[in-house]
């Protein structure tokens, strides 16, 4: 009988149409931050639609409602991909979630490639989504045509949702998810996604904790148009000095947030968790040397993971309406946006959070005693999510990295955000598994973004292989 062997080596021998595939994934800019993107995220969507066809997936595009941008213009958001492959009875129905979109890139953001080519050197293949989140969604495609090229049963119904907004915080899918709680969702079993990476280089690991993510636009207000800064300098007050005050202001130079309440808001560590974390394996020189970074906020193992997935942390992003670009420009920009972000963990209500910023940032302000216009914006927010690694599914993913790596996964959390996973827990009421392909130094939304051929190739193993382990369960 055609089993875990005849797949692995097909997928092997596979290794350039799979290469090619996701060559194409990554030449669709589906950028989802930028408005003027939007058509090719929904290109990217009809393509992964015809990809999943050809398995025989049924697809539906379900119609999102409107984005309403910060000119006050709406503009569509793009439709979810629902597809559903198998519909047999008797089996168990597994729900794989994946993102079409991507992170902004540019050349001159300091790519060594062009970001929309998929380059392959010294064994990485380079370009944005590479490893988030196109490889993955490409793998579990790629997984299920070598089964059905070798006529293996499937041993379980698999449904699709695929969304093209994720990295602008999954606008719309939450609403479209409940609509379809009992229709499309009612019959699922479990849910896996595969849009992490893992906590090192060589050993794969599972996935049961994600943090939330809360994100927020401070606007500073000075006047009509940009001013020359010799002509009008020292007679406005100037907005951008008002806002790197206000951006200074929200953490101490450890990173520890400053913003009050939000401490009280976390769930405490429990001895048992402590315990865990010390167990992992974890090289903090390794992950220093990684990011080039000579000192972290603290040198302490358990710590460094605490800081990462257990404790909040707030990042400043970036301004828009200032100058950045190369020279020297003397201009007062009229107004500033300052974007920052909290990650946030059991115990934190987005809105609370809301309340939080806010409230801190207009005390800020009071004191700033600048007359120019001040406001908060709250743009993103989605809760943390922990799953019971305990359940046998998540058996079913060890076993299937078992399988192909021959170790022992090790269990871990993510510090980042998938705003949908815990929608999908609450919904189906089933357990949810994050199965990532990709190694942790695949600089997922920044420079050089890649995949290893390796882990693409392996992943794809490992997505099969699971597959068929879920046919136990
Ligand atoms: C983990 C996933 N691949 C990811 O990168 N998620 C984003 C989600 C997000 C939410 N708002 C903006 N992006 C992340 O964690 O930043
Ligand atoms: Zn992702
Ligand atoms: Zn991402």
């Amino acid at each position: 009988m055609t089993g875990y062997d005849e797949c692995a080596s097909l997928i092997e021998k596979k290794k350039i149409p799979f290469i090619e595939r996701l060559r194409h994934a990554v030449e669709i800019k589906s950028v989802s931050n930028d408005p003027a993107a939007r058509k090719e995220v929904c290109r990217m969507i009809d393509w992964t639609q015809k990809e999943l066809e050809k398995l025989g997936t049924k697809c539906e595009q379900i119609k999102n409602g409107k984005q309403k941008l910060q000119n006050g213009e709406e503009i569509d958001l793009p439709p979810v991909l629902f597809g559903t492959l198998g519909n047999d009875k008797s089996k168990k129905t597994l729900l794989v979630y994946g993102h079409l979109d991507v992170q902004p890139a540019d050349k001159s953001d300091g790519w060594n490639t062009d970001p929309f080519k998929l380059i392959e050197i010294d064994g990485k293949l380079y370009g944005r989504g590479s490893t988030d989140d196109k490889g993955p969604v490409m793998a579990w495609i790629n997984a299920i045509e070598v089964m059905q090229e070798l006529k293996m049963d499937i041993p379980i119904n698999i449904k699709f949702v695929l969304e093209g907004m994720e990295e602008s915080g999954s606008e719309g899918l939450d609403e479209i998810l409940m609509k379809h709680k009992d229709s499309f969702l009612s019959d699922v079993d479990f849910t896996c996604i595969s849009d992490n990476y893992w906590l090192g280089k060589t050993k794969p690991c599972i996935t049961y904790g994600l943090r939330g993510i809360c994100y927020y636009c401070v606007e500073v207000k000075v006047c009509k148009q940009d001013l020359h800064s010799g002509v009008f300098g020292g007679t406005v007050h100037d907005g951008m000095s008002d806002l790197c005050w206000i951006l200074s202001q929200l953490t101490e130079v450890d990173g520890t947030i400053k913003i009050n309440g939000l401490k009280e808001m976390v769930a405490p560590v429990t001895d048992e968790e402590r315990a865990l974390y010390e167990k992992i394996d974890f090289d903090i020189n390794e992950y220093k040397n990684d990011i080039k970074v000579e000192k972290l906020t603290t040198e302490d193992k358990v710590k460094v993971l605490m800081n990462r997935w257990r404790f909040p942390s707030l990042s400043v992003h970036g301004v828009e309406g200032a100058f950045s670009g190369p020279g020297a420009k003397t201009v007062i920009p009229c107004k500033v946006k300052g974007k920052f972000s909290i990650r946030i963990v059991e115990g934190m209500e987005p809105e609370a959070v809301d309340k939080c910023v806010t409230d801190h940032l207009n005390n800020l302000w009071s004191q700033r005693k600048s007359p120019n216009h001040f406001s908060v914006h709250p743009l993103q927010g989605s809760l943390a999510w922990v799953a019971d690694y305990n359940h046998p599914h998540y058996q079913a993913g060890a076993a299937a990295i078992r399988k192909v790596y021959g170790v022992e996964p090790d269990y871990t959390r993510e510090g980042c955000s998938i705003p949908v996973t815990l929608t999908f827990q609450e919904l189906t009421q089933k357990n949810v598994m994050l199965l990532p392909i990709g190694a942790c130094d695949d600089m997922a939304h920044s420079q050089n973004e890649k995949i290893n051929v390796s882990n693409y190739i392996e992943g794809t193993k490992v997505l099969a292989a699971y597959l068929m382990e879920l046919g136990k369960l």
